[in-house]
Protein backbone atom coordinates (compact mmCIF):
# COMPACT_ATOMS: atom_id res chain seq x y z
CA UNK A 1 0.00 0.00 0.00
CA UNK A 2 2.73 2.43 1.23
CA UNK A 3 4.56 1.72 -2.36
CA UNK A 4 1.60 2.21 -4.65
CA UNK A 5 0.44 5.27 -2.43
CA UNK A 6 4.06 6.43 -2.86
CA UNK A 7 4.12 5.57 -6.87
CA UNK A 8 1.29 8.15 -7.13
CA UNK A 9 2.61 10.77 -5.27
CA UNK A 10 5.23 10.93 -7.10
CA UNK A 11 3.01 10.69 -11.08
CA UNK A 12 1.17 13.44 -9.05
CA UNK A 13 4.46 15.29 -8.46
CA UNK A 14 5.68 14.61 -12.15
CA UNK A 15 2.73 15.95 -13.81
CA UNK A 16 2.89 19.22 -11.30
CA UNK A 17 6.12 19.30 -12.79
CA UNK A 18 5.08 18.63 -16.33
CA UNK A 19 2.51 21.34 -16.35
CA UNK A 20 4.90 24.05 -14.90
CA UNK A 21 7.41 23.30 -17.95
CA UNK A 22 4.78 23.26 -20.29
CA UNK A 23 3.46 26.93 -18.85
CA UNK A 24 7.30 27.93 -18.78
CA UNK A 25 7.71 27.09 -22.66
CA UNK A 26 4.58 28.45 -23.27
CA UNK A 27 5.93 32.01 -21.99
CA UNK A 28 8.81 31.60 -24.03
CA UNK A 29 7.24 30.81 -26.86
CA UNK A 30 5.00 34.15 -26.47
CA UNK A 31 7.96 36.21 -25.69
CA UNK A 32 9.48 34.86 -29.03
CA UNK A 33 6.26 35.09 -30.91
CA UNK A 34 5.59 38.86 -29.98
CA UNK A 35 9.19 39.50 -30.88
CA UNK A 36 8.34 38.22 -35.04
CA UNK A 37 5.75 39.79 -34.76
CA UNK A 38 7.86 42.60 -33.98
CA UNK A 39 10.40 42.08 -36.42
CA UNK A 40 7.59 41.34 -39.22
CA UNK A 41 6.60 44.80 -38.72
CA UNK A 42 9.63 46.23 -38.77
CA UNK A 43 10.60 44.32 -42.12
CA UNK A 44 10.90 46.55 -45.07
CA UNK A 45 10.82 44.87 -48.47
CA UNK A 46 7.04 45.38 -48.66
CA UNK A 47 6.89 48.47 -47.33
CA UNK A 48 5.80 52.13 -48.16
CA UNK A 49 8.34 53.40 -50.01
CA UNK A 50 10.57 56.57 -49.71
CA UNK A 51 12.14 58.37 -52.74
CA UNK A 52 15.01 60.50 -52.94
CA UNK A 53 16.89 62.93 -55.06
CA UNK A 54 20.56 60.89 -55.62
CA UNK A 55 22.27 63.80 -56.55
CA UNK A 56 25.68 62.83 -56.03
CA UNK A 57 28.92 65.37 -55.76
CA UNK A 58 31.81 62.84 -57.55
CA UNK A 59 34.56 65.88 -57.53
CA UNK A 60 34.36 66.12 -53.85
CA UNK A 61 34.47 62.73 -53.22
CA UNK A 62 37.54 61.97 -55.72
CA UNK A 63 39.04 64.85 -53.51
CA UNK A 64 38.77 63.03 -50.31
CA UNK A 65 39.07 59.65 -51.99
CA UNK A 66 42.59 59.29 -50.04
CA UNK A 67 41.95 60.64 -47.17
CA UNK A 68 38.53 59.21 -45.83
CA UNK A 69 38.23 55.34 -45.38
CA UNK A 70 34.36 55.37 -44.60
CA UNK A 71 31.60 55.40 -47.03
CA UNK A 72 31.02 58.82 -48.83
CA UNK A 73 28.65 61.19 -48.11
CA UNK A 74 25.64 63.08 -49.74
CA UNK A 75 23.27 65.64 -49.01
CA UNK A 76 19.80 64.99 -48.58
CA UNK A 77 17.18 65.82 -50.62
CA UNK A 78 13.37 65.69 -50.67
CA UNK A 79 11.67 62.69 -49.97
CA UNK A 80 8.47 61.75 -51.21
CA UNK A 81 6.56 58.38 -49.93
CA UNK A 82 4.15 56.26 -51.88
CA UNK A 83 2.85 53.47 -51.33
CA UNK A 84 3.19 50.11 -53.53
CA UNK A 85 1.66 50.50 -56.70
CA UNK A 86 -0.43 48.75 -59.44
CA UNK A 87 2.58 47.48 -61.28
CA UNK A 88 5.26 46.51 -58.66
CA UNK A 89 7.05 47.36 -55.71
CA UNK A 90 9.10 50.17 -55.46
CA UNK A 91 11.97 50.51 -53.22
CA UNK A 92 12.56 52.21 -50.51
CA UNK A 93 15.35 51.00 -48.25
CA UNK A 94 16.68 54.29 -46.91
CA UNK A 95 18.19 53.52 -43.73
CA UNK A 96 15.91 56.27 -41.74
CA UNK A 97 14.98 54.21 -38.86
CA UNK A 98 15.45 55.63 -35.35
CA UNK A 99 17.60 52.43 -34.82
CA UNK A 100 20.72 54.56 -36.99
CA UNK A 101 23.10 55.59 -34.58
CA UNK A 102 23.84 59.10 -34.75
CA UNK A 103 27.29 58.78 -33.32
CA UNK A 104 28.52 56.77 -36.45
CA UNK A 105 29.62 57.65 -40.01
CA UNK A 106 26.48 56.40 -40.99
CA UNK A 107 24.31 58.65 -39.10
CA UNK A 108 21.52 60.03 -41.11
CA UNK A 109 22.96 63.49 -41.64
CA UNK A 110 25.69 61.78 -44.22
CA UNK A 111 23.59 59.18 -45.35
CA UNK A 112 24.52 58.44 -48.73
CA UNK A 113 21.86 57.81 -51.36
CA UNK A 114 20.77 54.61 -52.58
CA UNK A 115 19.91 53.49 -55.99
CA UNK A 116 16.14 53.27 -56.44
CA UNK A 117 14.87 50.21 -57.58
CA UNK A 118 11.11 48.57 -58.20
CA UNK A 119 10.30 44.88 -58.08
CA UNK A 120 7.82 43.32 -60.31
CA UNK A 121 6.39 40.43 -60.94
CA UNK A 122 6.28 38.30 -64.31
CA UNK A 123 3.53 36.60 -65.67
CA UNK A 124 3.49 33.25 -67.52
CA UNK A 125 7.44 33.97 -68.29
CA UNK A 126 5.82 37.25 -69.71
CA UNK A 127 7.54 40.52 -68.29
CA UNK A 128 3.92 42.16 -68.15
CA UNK A 129 4.95 44.22 -64.76
CA UNK A 130 1.81 43.22 -62.59
CA UNK A 131 2.48 42.23 -59.24
CA UNK A 132 -0.11 39.32 -58.78
CA UNK A 133 -0.76 37.90 -55.09
CA UNK A 134 -2.47 35.11 -53.84
CA UNK A 135 -6.48 35.72 -54.92
CA UNK A 136 -8.94 33.06 -53.91
CA UNK A 137 -12.51 32.96 -55.92
CA UNK A 138 -15.13 31.84 -54.86
CA UNK A 139 -16.92 32.16 -57.69
CA UNK A 140 -20.12 30.26 -58.10
CA UNK A 141 -19.69 28.46 -54.75
CA UNK A 142 -16.30 27.31 -55.61
CA UNK A 143 -12.88 27.73 -54.10
CA UNK A 144 -10.35 28.63 -56.63
CA UNK A 145 -6.76 29.72 -56.72
CA UNK A 146 -5.68 32.49 -59.45
CA UNK A 147 -2.08 34.16 -59.90
CA UNK A 148 0.26 33.29 -57.00
CA UNK A 149 3.17 35.83 -56.03
CA UNK A 150 5.87 33.29 -56.17
CA UNK A 151 6.81 34.32 -59.90
CA UNK A 152 9.73 35.41 -61.59
CA UNK A 153 10.64 38.55 -59.94
CA UNK A 154 12.27 41.07 -62.13
CA UNK A 155 14.05 44.53 -60.38
CA UNK A 156 13.80 47.49 -62.55
CA UNK A 157 16.52 50.46 -61.21
CA UNK A 158 14.85 53.54 -61.17
CA UNK A 159 17.92 55.16 -60.72
CA UNK A 160 21.63 55.01 -61.28
CA UNK A 161 23.15 52.40 -58.79
CA UNK A 162 26.23 54.26 -57.54
CA UNK A 163 28.10 52.10 -54.80
CA UNK A 164 28.98 48.19 -54.78
CA UNK A 165 30.51 46.20 -52.33
CA UNK A 166 32.70 43.83 -53.26
CA UNK A 167 33.26 40.72 -50.65
CA UNK A 168 35.92 38.22 -52.06
CA UNK A 169 36.86 34.39 -50.82
CA UNK A 170 40.15 34.74 -48.88
CA UNK A 171 43.38 33.16 -49.39
CA UNK A 172 42.68 33.43 -53.14
CA UNK A 173 45.28 34.73 -55.66
CA UNK A 174 43.11 34.55 -58.64
CA UNK A 175 40.28 36.07 -56.77
CA UNK A 176 42.31 39.27 -55.33
CA UNK A 177 43.68 39.67 -59.04
CA UNK A 178 39.82 39.63 -60.43
CA UNK A 179 38.89 42.02 -57.55
CA UNK A 180 41.84 44.55 -58.26
CA UNK A 181 40.73 44.39 -62.11
CA UNK A 182 37.19 44.58 -61.51
CA UNK A 183 37.61 47.69 -58.93
CA UNK A 184 39.59 49.70 -61.85
CA UNK A 185 37.08 48.73 -63.94
CA UNK A 186 34.47 49.71 -62.26
CA UNK A 187 35.52 52.52 -60.84
CA UNK A 188 36.91 54.16 -64.55
CA UNK A 189 34.46 52.54 -66.10
CA UNK A 190 31.01 52.66 -64.78
CA UNK A 191 32.32 55.76 -61.80
CA UNK A 192 30.80 53.52 -59.07
CA UNK A 193 31.80 53.94 -55.57
CA UNK A 194 33.46 50.74 -54.63
CA UNK A 195 34.06 49.04 -50.92
CA UNK A 196 35.68 45.85 -49.56
CA UNK A 197 36.39 44.54 -46.31
CA UNK A 198 38.98 46.06 -44.25
CA UNK A 199 41.58 43.17 -44.78
CA UNK A 200 41.30 43.65 -49.06
CA UNK A 201 41.59 47.51 -48.65
CA UNK A 202 44.44 46.56 -47.12
CA UNK A 203 45.44 44.47 -49.78
CA UNK A 204 44.58 46.63 -52.06
CA UNK A 205 47.01 49.46 -50.58
CA UNK A 206 50.32 46.85 -50.68
CA UNK A 207 49.35 46.68 -54.79
CA UNK A 208 48.95 50.40 -55.20
CA UNK A 209 47.93 53.67 -54.30
CA UNK A 210 45.71 54.42 -57.12
CA UNK A 211 42.91 51.76 -54.79
CA UNK A 212 42.84 55.21 -52.13
CA UNK A 213 39.62 55.64 -53.73
CA UNK A 214 38.43 52.24 -52.19
CA UNK A 215 36.30 52.12 -48.97
CA UNK A 216 36.06 50.07 -45.96
CA UNK A 217 34.73 49.92 -42.70
CA UNK A 218 36.44 50.89 -39.28
CA UNK A 219 34.29 49.45 -36.96
CA UNK A 220 32.11 46.43 -36.52
CA UNK A 221 28.87 48.22 -35.89
CA UNK A 222 29.33 50.04 -38.92
CA UNK A 223 28.25 46.70 -41.02
CA UNK A 224 24.91 47.40 -39.55
CA UNK A 225 24.47 50.04 -41.78
CA UNK A 226 25.95 48.81 -44.90
CA UNK A 227 22.61 47.86 -46.30
CA UNK A 228 21.89 52.02 -46.23
CA UNK A 229 24.90 52.64 -48.13
CA UNK A 230 25.11 49.79 -50.88
CA UNK A 231 23.04 49.40 -53.74
CA UNK A 232 24.78 46.00 -55.19
CA UNK A 233 26.85 43.29 -53.46
CA UNK A 234 29.51 40.98 -55.57
CA UNK A 235 30.66 38.12 -54.31
CA UNK A 236 33.84 36.48 -55.45
CA UNK A 237 34.13 32.83 -54.37
CA UNK A 238 32.14 29.77 -54.10
CA UNK A 239 28.74 29.18 -52.18
CA UNK A 240 30.74 30.04 -49.14
CA UNK A 241 31.13 33.53 -49.96
CA UNK A 242 27.57 33.81 -50.52
CA UNK A 243 26.76 32.58 -47.05
CA UNK A 244 29.27 34.96 -45.93
CA UNK A 245 27.69 37.98 -47.92
CA UNK A 246 24.23 37.30 -46.00
CA UNK A 247 25.85 36.64 -42.88
CA UNK A 248 26.84 39.94 -42.81
CA UNK A 249 23.21 42.01 -43.50
CA UNK A 250 21.21 41.03 -39.96
CA UNK A 251 18.48 42.42 -41.90
CA UNK A 252 17.98 43.97 -45.41
CA UNK A 253 20.11 42.88 -48.16
CA UNK A 254 20.85 44.68 -51.28
CA UNK A 255 20.88 42.65 -54.58
CA UNK A 256 23.98 39.77 -54.47
CA UNK A 257 25.59 39.24 -57.69
CA UNK A 258 27.58 36.00 -56.92
CA UNK A 259 30.61 35.22 -59.50
CA UNK A 260 31.95 31.57 -59.12
CA UNK A 261 35.15 31.16 -58.24
CA UNK A 262 34.57 28.05 -56.11
CA UNK A 263 34.60 24.24 -56.87
CA UNK A 264 30.61 23.63 -56.99
CA UNK A 265 28.97 27.03 -57.39
CA UNK A 266 25.21 25.87 -56.73
CA UNK A 267 24.42 29.38 -55.79
CA UNK A 268 26.95 31.12 -58.35
CA UNK A 269 25.67 31.44 -61.80
CA UNK A 270 27.99 33.90 -62.94
CA UNK A 271 31.27 33.14 -64.63
CA UNK A 272 33.75 35.91 -63.94
CA UNK A 273 35.29 35.65 -66.91
CA UNK A 274 32.44 38.15 -69.02
CA UNK A 275 32.46 39.83 -65.16
CA UNK A 276 32.50 42.81 -67.70
CA UNK A 277 29.20 42.00 -69.76
CA UNK A 278 27.51 40.75 -66.60
CA UNK A 279 27.99 43.62 -64.65
CA UNK A 280 26.69 45.91 -67.50
CA UNK A 281 23.61 44.21 -67.99
CA UNK A 282 22.84 44.48 -64.12
CA UNK A 283 23.72 47.81 -63.87
CA UNK A 284 21.56 48.61 -66.90
CA UNK A 285 18.71 46.38 -65.86
CA UNK A 286 16.06 45.12 -65.79
CA UNK A 287 17.50 41.76 -63.96
CA UNK A 288 15.74 38.27 -62.77
CA UNK A 289 16.29 38.04 -59.44
CA UNK A 290 15.62 34.67 -56.66
CA UNK A 291 14.44 36.05 -52.96
CA UNK A 292 16.22 33.35 -51.19
CA UNK A 293 14.38 33.18 -48.18
CA UNK A 294 16.66 32.70 -44.79
CA UNK A 295 15.49 31.49 -41.32
CA UNK A 296 15.89 33.29 -38.21
CA UNK A 297 17.11 31.36 -35.21
CA UNK A 298 17.60 32.06 -31.61
CA UNK A 299 18.74 30.52 -28.85
CA UNK A 300 17.01 30.43 -24.92
CA UNK A 301 18.81 29.57 -22.06
CA UNK A 302 17.02 27.33 -19.64
CA UNK A 303 19.32 29.37 -16.66
CA UNK A 304 18.15 32.57 -18.16
CA UNK A 305 14.44 31.45 -19.11
CA UNK A 306 13.43 35.79 -19.76
CA UNK A 307 16.24 36.49 -22.09
CA UNK A 308 16.88 35.17 -25.41
CA UNK A 309 20.92 34.34 -25.69
CA UNK A 310 20.98 37.00 -28.54
CA UNK A 311 19.40 40.08 -28.46
CA UNK A 312 19.36 39.64 -32.61
CA UNK A 313 18.45 36.88 -34.35
CA UNK A 314 20.86 34.48 -35.85
CA UNK A 315 20.25 34.42 -39.49
CA UNK A 316 20.97 31.59 -41.72
CA UNK A 317 20.51 31.28 -45.72
CA UNK A 318 20.82 27.88 -45.89
CA UNK A 319 20.26 26.00 -42.19
CA UNK A 320 20.83 25.44 -38.69
CA UNK A 321 21.98 22.31 -37.54
CA UNK A 322 21.52 20.77 -34.40
CA UNK A 323 23.73 18.00 -33.55
CA UNK A 324 25.86 16.17 -31.10
CA UNK A 325 29.05 17.53 -31.98
CA UNK A 326 31.72 15.91 -29.84
CA UNK A 327 29.23 13.58 -27.90
CA UNK A 328 29.43 10.24 -28.55
CA UNK A 329 25.58 10.05 -26.99
CA UNK A 330 22.63 9.96 -29.39
CA UNK A 331 21.02 13.40 -29.91
CA UNK A 332 17.68 13.45 -27.62
CA UNK A 333 15.67 16.53 -29.12
CA UNK A 334 12.12 16.84 -28.49
CA UNK A 335 10.91 19.36 -31.49
CA UNK A 336 7.60 21.42 -31.34
CA UNK A 337 5.61 23.24 -34.06
CA UNK A 338 3.64 26.39 -33.06
CA UNK A 339 3.60 25.03 -30.28
CA UNK A 340 2.58 21.73 -30.38
CA UNK A 341 4.80 18.72 -30.51
CA UNK A 342 5.84 16.84 -33.00
CA UNK A 343 8.55 14.46 -32.54
CA UNK A 344 11.49 13.32 -30.82
CA UNK A 345 14.65 13.32 -32.86
CA UNK A 346 16.76 10.31 -31.79
CA UNK A 347 20.00 10.60 -34.31
CA UNK A 348 22.84 12.18 -34.95
CA UNK A 349 20.47 15.71 -34.92
CA UNK A 350 18.35 17.54 -36.94
CA UNK A 351 18.26 20.07 -39.64
CA UNK A 352 16.36 22.95 -40.45
CA UNK A 353 16.54 24.18 -43.65
CA UNK A 354 15.92 27.04 -46.19
CA UNK A 355 15.21 25.59 -49.66
CA UNK A 356 17.88 27.34 -50.85
CA UNK A 357 20.00 25.14 -48.44
CA UNK A 358 18.09 21.63 -49.56
CA UNK A 359 20.77 21.23 -52.07
CA UNK A 360 23.41 21.32 -49.27
CA UNK A 361 23.49 19.28 -46.03
CA UNK A 362 19.94 18.63 -45.95
CA UNK A 363 20.07 17.01 -48.90
CA UNK A 364 22.91 14.50 -47.90
CA UNK A 365 20.88 14.26 -44.85
CA UNK A 366 17.99 12.55 -47.24
CA UNK A 367 16.32 15.71 -47.92
CA UNK A 368 14.42 16.51 -50.76
CA UNK A 369 16.08 19.14 -53.27
CA UNK A 370 13.18 22.81 -53.15
CA UNK A 371 13.46 25.65 -56.14
CA UNK A 372 14.22 28.26 -53.84
CA UNK A 373 11.44 30.29 -54.58
CA UNK A 374 9.28 27.74 -52.62
CA UNK A 375 8.72 29.46 -49.29
CA UNK A 376 9.03 26.49 -46.70
CA UNK A 377 11.43 25.37 -43.96
CA UNK A 378 12.96 21.70 -44.27
CA UNK A 379 12.66 19.49 -41.60
CA UNK A 380 15.44 17.04 -42.07
CA UNK A 381 16.93 14.26 -39.57
CA UNK A 382 20.36 13.40 -39.44
CA UNK A 383 20.78 9.60 -39.05
CA UNK A 384 17.63 8.99 -37.46
CA UNK A 385 18.17 5.39 -35.17
CA UNK A 386 14.21 4.56 -36.58
CA UNK A 387 13.16 3.21 -39.70
CA UNK A 388 10.13 5.08 -40.42
CA UNK A 389 11.38 9.20 -39.79
CA UNK A 390 10.86 10.93 -42.96
CA UNK A 391 12.52 14.33 -43.60
CA UNK A 392 9.04 16.71 -43.99
CA UNK A 393 8.79 20.20 -45.51
CA UNK A 394 6.70 22.54 -43.30
CA UNK A 395 5.33 25.82 -44.12
CA UNK A 396 7.02 29.00 -44.14
CA UNK A 397 4.90 30.61 -41.66
CA UNK A 398 5.44 28.12 -38.46
CA UNK A 399 7.61 28.93 -35.75
CA UNK A 400 9.68 25.79 -35.06
CA UNK A 401 10.99 25.13 -31.42
CA UNK A 402 14.05 22.49 -30.60
CA UNK A 403 14.29 21.78 -27.00
CA UNK A 404 17.25 19.46 -25.58
CA UNK A 405 15.15 17.74 -22.61
CA UNK A 406 16.23 17.22 -18.80
CA UNK A 407 16.27 13.25 -19.49
CA UNK A 408 18.81 13.82 -22.40
CA UNK A 409 22.18 11.88 -21.93
CA UNK A 410 24.64 14.20 -23.51
CA UNK A 411 24.22 18.39 -25.24
CA UNK A 412 23.33 19.13 -28.29
CA UNK A 413 25.68 21.79 -30.44
CA UNK A 414 23.73 24.14 -32.72
CA UNK A 415 25.70 25.86 -36.02
CA UNK A 416 24.62 27.93 -38.43
CA UNK A 417 25.12 27.65 -42.32
CA UNK A 418 28.42 25.56 -40.76
CA UNK A 419 29.48 27.98 -37.93
CA UNK A 420 29.25 29.77 -34.76
CA UNK A 421 28.77 26.59 -32.91
CA UNK A 422 26.87 26.81 -29.36
CA UNK A 423 26.78 24.53 -27.03
CA UNK A 424 22.51 23.86 -26.03
CA UNK A 425 22.71 21.86 -22.59
CA UNK A 426 20.13 20.18 -20.87
CA UNK A 427 16.66 22.82 -20.72
CA UNK A 428 18.21 25.19 -23.57
CA UNK A 429 15.85 25.28 -26.60
CA UNK A 430 16.61 26.61 -30.19
CA UNK A 431 13.58 28.35 -32.24
CA UNK A 432 13.51 29.06 -35.62
CA UNK A 433 11.13 31.10 -37.78
CA UNK A 434 11.15 32.50 -41.43
CA UNK A 435 12.91 35.67 -41.36
CA UNK A 436 11.74 38.75 -43.24
CA UNK A 437 14.89 39.79 -44.65
CA UNK A 438 15.35 37.34 -47.97
CA UNK A 439 18.78 37.54 -49.94
CA UNK A 440 17.87 38.54 -53.68
CA UNK A 441 20.58 37.12 -55.86
CA UNK A 442 20.82 37.97 -59.26
CA UNK A 443 19.83 34.88 -61.81
CA UNK A 444 22.10 34.56 -65.21
CA UNK A 445 18.62 33.87 -66.79
CA UNK A 446 15.67 33.08 -64.36
CA UNK A 447 15.02 31.17 -61.40
CA UNK A 448 13.91 28.38 -62.43
CA UNK A 449 16.70 27.61 -65.66
CA UNK A 450 19.66 29.04 -62.84
CA UNK A 451 18.11 26.10 -60.58
CA UNK A 452 17.95 23.21 -63.38
CA UNK A 453 20.99 24.16 -64.49
CA UNK A 454 22.78 23.86 -61.15
CA UNK A 455 21.39 20.55 -60.06
CA UNK A 456 22.19 19.35 -63.68
CA UNK A 457 25.54 20.75 -63.70
CA UNK A 458 26.68 20.64 -59.76
CA UNK A 459 25.18 17.63 -58.67
CA UNK A 460 24.90 15.49 -62.09
CA UNK A 461 21.04 14.98 -61.02
CA UNK A 462 19.77 12.02 -62.81
CA UNK A 463 22.51 11.37 -65.18
CA UNK A 464 21.86 8.16 -66.60
CA UNK A 465 23.01 6.72 -69.97
CA UNK A 466 19.98 6.84 -72.55
CA UNK A 467 18.44 3.18 -73.10
CA UNK A 468 19.58 2.25 -76.40
CA UNK A 469 16.59 1.67 -79.34
CA UNK A 470 18.27 -1.47 -80.35
CA UNK A 471 16.25 -3.48 -78.48
CA UNK A 472 12.84 -5.60 -77.61
CA UNK A 473 9.52 -3.15 -78.13
CA UNK A 474 5.75 -3.12 -77.82
CA UNK A 475 4.52 -4.21 -81.50
N1 LIG B 1 27.51 16.49 -45.31
C1 LIG B 1 27.36 17.62 -45.96
O1 LIG B 1 26.91 17.70 -47.11
C2 LIG B 1 27.71 18.89 -45.26
C3 LIG B 1 28.36 18.88 -44.03
C4 LIG B 1 28.63 20.11 -43.42
C5 LIG B 1 28.27 21.32 -44.04
N2 LIG B 1 27.66 21.28 -45.24
C6 LIG B 1 27.21 22.49 -45.89
O2 LIG B 1 28.22 23.45 -46.02
C7 LIG B 1 27.64 24.71 -45.83
C8 LIG B 1 28.70 25.71 -45.51
O3 LIG B 1 29.36 25.98 -46.70
P1 LIG B 1 30.86 26.51 -46.71
O4 LIG B 1 31.21 26.82 -48.13
O5 LIG B 1 31.00 27.59 -45.68
O6 LIG B 1 31.62 25.24 -46.19
P2 LIG B 1 32.57 24.23 -47.00
O7 LIG B 1 33.76 25.01 -47.50
O8 LIG B 1 32.78 23.07 -46.12
O9 LIG B 1 31.71 23.83 -48.28
C9 LIG B 1 30.57 23.01 -48.23
C10 LIG B 1 30.10 22.59 -49.62
O10 LIG B 1 28.70 22.79 -49.66
C11 LIG B 1 28.37 23.47 -50.87
N3 LIG B 1 27.18 24.30 -50.63
C12 LIG B 1 27.04 25.33 -49.75
N4 LIG B 1 25.81 25.84 -49.84
C13 LIG B 1 25.17 25.13 -50.81
C14 LIG B 1 23.86 25.18 -51.36
N5 LIG B 1 22.96 26.04 -50.90
N6 LIG B 1 23.52 24.29 -52.33
C15 LIG B 1 24.41 23.38 -52.77
N7 LIG B 1 25.66 23.27 -52.29
C16 LIG B 1 26.03 24.14 -51.31
C17 LIG B 1 29.58 24.32 -51.19
O11 LIG B 1 29.61 24.61 -52.59
C18 LIG B 1 30.70 23.39 -50.79
O12 LIG B 1 31.03 22.51 -51.84
C19 LIG B 1 26.65 24.49 -44.73
O13 LIG B 1 25.66 25.48 -44.71
C20 LIG B 1 26.13 23.12 -45.05
O14 LIG B 1 24.96 23.16 -45.83
C21 LIG B 1 27.38 20.10 -45.86
N1 LIG C 1 35.03 37.41 -47.20
C1 LIG C 1 35.18 36.34 -46.43
N2 LIG C 1 35.69 36.45 -45.18
C2 LIG C 1 35.85 35.36 -44.38
N3 LIG C 1 35.55 34.12 -44.75
C3 LIG C 1 35.03 33.94 -45.98
C4 LIG C 1 34.82 35.04 -46.89
N4 LIG C 1 34.32 34.56 -48.05
C5 LIG C 1 34.22 33.23 -47.87
N5 LIG C 1 34.64 32.87 -46.65
C6 LIG C 1 34.68 31.49 -46.11
O1 LIG C 1 35.66 30.77 -46.86
C7 LIG C 1 35.21 29.44 -47.06
C8 LIG C 1 35.37 29.04 -48.52
O2 LIG C 1 34.64 29.91 -49.33
P1 LIG C 1 33.89 29.43 -50.63
O3 LIG C 1 32.95 28.32 -50.32
O4 LIG C 1 33.33 30.63 -51.26
O5 LIG C 1 35.07 28.90 -51.53
P2 LIG C 1 35.37 27.45 -52.03
O6 LIG C 1 35.45 26.54 -50.85
O7 LIG C 1 36.58 27.55 -52.91
O8 LIG C 1 34.13 27.19 -52.95
P3 LIG C 1 33.29 25.85 -53.07
O9 LIG C 1 32.57 25.77 -51.73
O10 LIG C 1 32.39 26.05 -54.21
O11 LIG C 1 34.29 24.77 -53.25
C9 LIG C 1 33.76 29.37 -46.58
O12 LIG C 1 33.72 28.67 -45.36
C10 LIG C 1 33.37 30.80 -46.34
O13 LIG C 1 32.52 30.98 -45.21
Amino acid sequence: MRTVAKALRRVAEDKAFAQAEAAEWKRKYEIERARNLQMKHKGHYLCPVIFRDCSYDSEKENSENTKNQSIPSNTENEQEERWCQKNGIYTHEILEDEDVDSHTKFSKKTSTKKALFKLYWGCNGEKNGQHKRDIVSFERGNITTAERSSKQIFLKWESRPRTVLILTKPNSNYVRALCSEMIRWLKHHKNMNVLVEPRVRTELLMEGPEFGFVRTWEHEDEIKHLHTKVDLVVTLGGDGTVLWAASLFKGPLPPVVPFSLGSLGFMTPFQSENYKEYLDTILEGPISITLRHRLQCHVIRDHAKDELDTEEPILVLNEVTIDRGISSFLTYLECYCDNSFVTCVQGDGLILSTTSGSTAYSLAAGGSMVHPQVPGILFTPICPHSLSFRPLILPEYVTLRIQVPFNSRGHAWASFDGKNRKELAAGDALICSMAPWPVPTACMEDSTRDFLRSIREGLHWNVRKSQSFDGPRDS
